[in-house]
Parts: C-alpha cells; structure tokens; sequence
C-alpha cells in the first residue's frame, strides 16, 4: 500500500489529504514553503506522518542547500514551528539534523530509516493494543469507536488507532467502528470512514455531539484514539473532542485507550498544563465546504486539541509497552 509521505528523488511525495474522499491525489513538494503550506493546511497531517514530514524536509533542505548548514537549520527550525502541537514534526527534524554534519545523502538516509520504522513501530503498538483490548473487553465480535483519523494517513503507514483496528479485524474480532465526524476539519468523515471503507470494515459516522450517547446506551465496548504529544505524567494531547470522549467513557466505565508510537512521548514535559495547544483559524468554524455557516466577523475559539488528563486513560499503548511505565 502506498505510503502516505515519501522521498521522490529531489522532492517529497504526499498524499493530498485535503482533497479526500472525493480525489485521491498526491502532491510533489520541491521547496520548503511547499512542504511547511502542506502541513499547515493539512495536506499531511497526524503526528507520525509530520514526524516523517520534518526529516523529510531537513533532507529537501540540505539538498537545495547543498553544504550551507546555517540555511539548513533556518530551514529546519520553520519547518518545526509550522505547527506546535505533535511533538513528533520537531522529533523528526532533530533526527535528520543529527546528520547534517555528513551532508545531504547521510541526511537523506537518516530520515528514510525514520519512514521505514515507524511502520514497524506502529504495527507493534496497535498489535499490543488489539491484545489488551480483547483481554478488557473478550474475545468477540466488538464495538469500537474513536475520534479523528489515526489510520495510515496520520501515520507512513499503518496507522495507530486504526491499526487496532486492522488486527482485532484480521482476528474477526470486529463488530463495526463508530467513527466522529471530528469538527471542523472532518478527519473522521473524510480520512476515518474513507480508510474503513477502502478496507471493508463496517463502521457508522456520528456528529461528535453523539459519542457521549453511543456510550451512554451502552453501544460502545472500547474507545481507542492516537495522541499528538503524551507529556511525562501520561496526560494525552489529541484532537479537540476526545477530551468529552474520555470523561464519558470514565462515567460509563467503558475502557479508554490511546495508541501511539514513542516518538509521541514528551518527557520534558511533566504534565499537560505545558502542551501548546494550536489554534486555528476561525474561517474553519464560520464556513463549511466554502458557505459561511455563522455571521461576519464572528468570534471564533478553534483549539485544534485538548488534553485528557491520565487519570481519565484506561491505557496508553506503544512499542514498548503501557507508558507510563513502572
Ligand atoms: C496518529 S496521530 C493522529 C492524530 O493527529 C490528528 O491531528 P491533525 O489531524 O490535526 O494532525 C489527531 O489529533 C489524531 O488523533
């Protein structure tokens, strides 16, 4: 299957996520205010895949700076602030700035070993995951739900939640997945339920307003979401929603689980009170596909995450086992 993010000889490749479902279409990124334009807008996009986005792009940079490491690490610190939430878009810029000194090939090389692992390392992470599941929730037929996209496209491949997924599914150990719109953006609408489709796997779509009621009328059996940075303490900055998702969750004692690789892991951080959380535009919220939805000028509040505290975490899942450890 087709990376979400690649290297095409002197550019990077991504699929243009912007346009599903409707076309599937990738874009060729020559320069990095290409690539820094694509994730802002979220042509790419999930906290993986931007880690793959950011050493990627320290290699587009050392090649059209062909020696100059200043220009490069110019380079490499706009690319690391185009969005400050998913710790991993400046874990993979510090990764491929490690190999700077040996020049552009050497820099190339370092974040292609970075593609190629975190394949590996999400396969491994859901894997873990699916087996804690099955152990929670039993060995049948059962009824996830999650929030946003963490399938492939968040990722290089895979996927992180959604890997959950394709193991329970692969062990016929799926019922359906209950996929959130996600407002405004609509990754679960546009990314989530275009995955599961291509895949086969049943699923119904519900405005995020209706998660808390699926758990509520006992509907649901597991919540499994990704992460974009999980501070030291094991508090989990997701995408805006997954908050109320959890408090739900704890309410009706249905189990609460996030996927994520380690490279997601902030322990500089202590506790979720120290994540940035991204605000985006207000034309998000007042326009739906191109029609203004709300007056002119309207005062808009468009965090693009929020933080679920650990207490509230049934478990975090990654390659190395249920974090925070000990
Ligand atoms: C597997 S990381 C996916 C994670 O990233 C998404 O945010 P965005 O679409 O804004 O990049 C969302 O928080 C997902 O859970």
């Amino acid at each position: 299957m087709r990376r979400t993010i690649n290297w095409a000889g002197d550019a990077i490749e991504i699929i243009d996520q912007r346009a599903l479902p409707g076309v599937y279409r990738t874009l060729r990124l020559s320069t990095i205010d290409e690539l820094i334009d694509a994730i802002r807008t979220l042509a790419v996009r999930g906290a993986p895949a931007l880690g793959a986005a950011g050493a990627l792009g320290v290699a587009l940079s050392a090649l059209i700076h062909d020696g100059d490491e200043n220009a490069v690490r110019a380079d490499a610190k706009r690319i690391a602030d185009a969005r400050p939430t998913a710790v991993n878009l400046s874990w993979g810029v510090r990764r491929a700035l490690a190999f700077l000194p040996d020049g552009h090939e050497l820099v190339l090389a370092g974040a292609m070993a970075l593609l190629d692992e975190d394949e590996r390392v999400n396969r491994k992470a859901s894997e873990r995951a699916a087996e804690f599941v099955l152990d929670r929730c039993g060995r049948r037929p059962l009824r996830l739900l999650t929030h946003c996209n963490a399938g492939r496209l968040a990722t290089v491949g895979w996927g992180t939640a959604l890997g959950v997924v394709w193991h329970l599914r692969a062990a016929g150990h799926l019922d359906h997945v209950f996929a959130d719109e996600t407002r405004p953006l609509l990754q679960g609408a546009r990314l989530t339920a275009w995955e599961l489709a291509e895949a086969g796997v049943p699923y119904r779509l519900l405005p995020d307003s209706a998660a808390a009621s699926a758990i509520a009328r006992d509907l649901v059996d597991c919540v499994v979401v990704g992460a974009d940075r999980i501070a030291a303490n094991g508090d989990v900055a997701n995408k805006v929603g997954t908050y109320p998702l959890a408090l739900a969750a704890a309410r009706h004692r249905v189990p609460f689980v996030v996927v994520a690789p380690m490279s997601t892991v902030d322990p500089e951080i202590p506790d979720g009170g120290g994540i940035v959380i991204e605000e985006r535009p207000a034309g998000e919220v007042t326009e739906f596909a191109g029609h203004r939805v709300a007056p002119a000028n309207a005062a808009v509040f468009n965090p693009a995450f929020d933080v679920t505290p650990a207490e509230l975490i049934t478990a975090i899942v990654t390659e190395e086992g249920f974090y925070p450890f000990g």
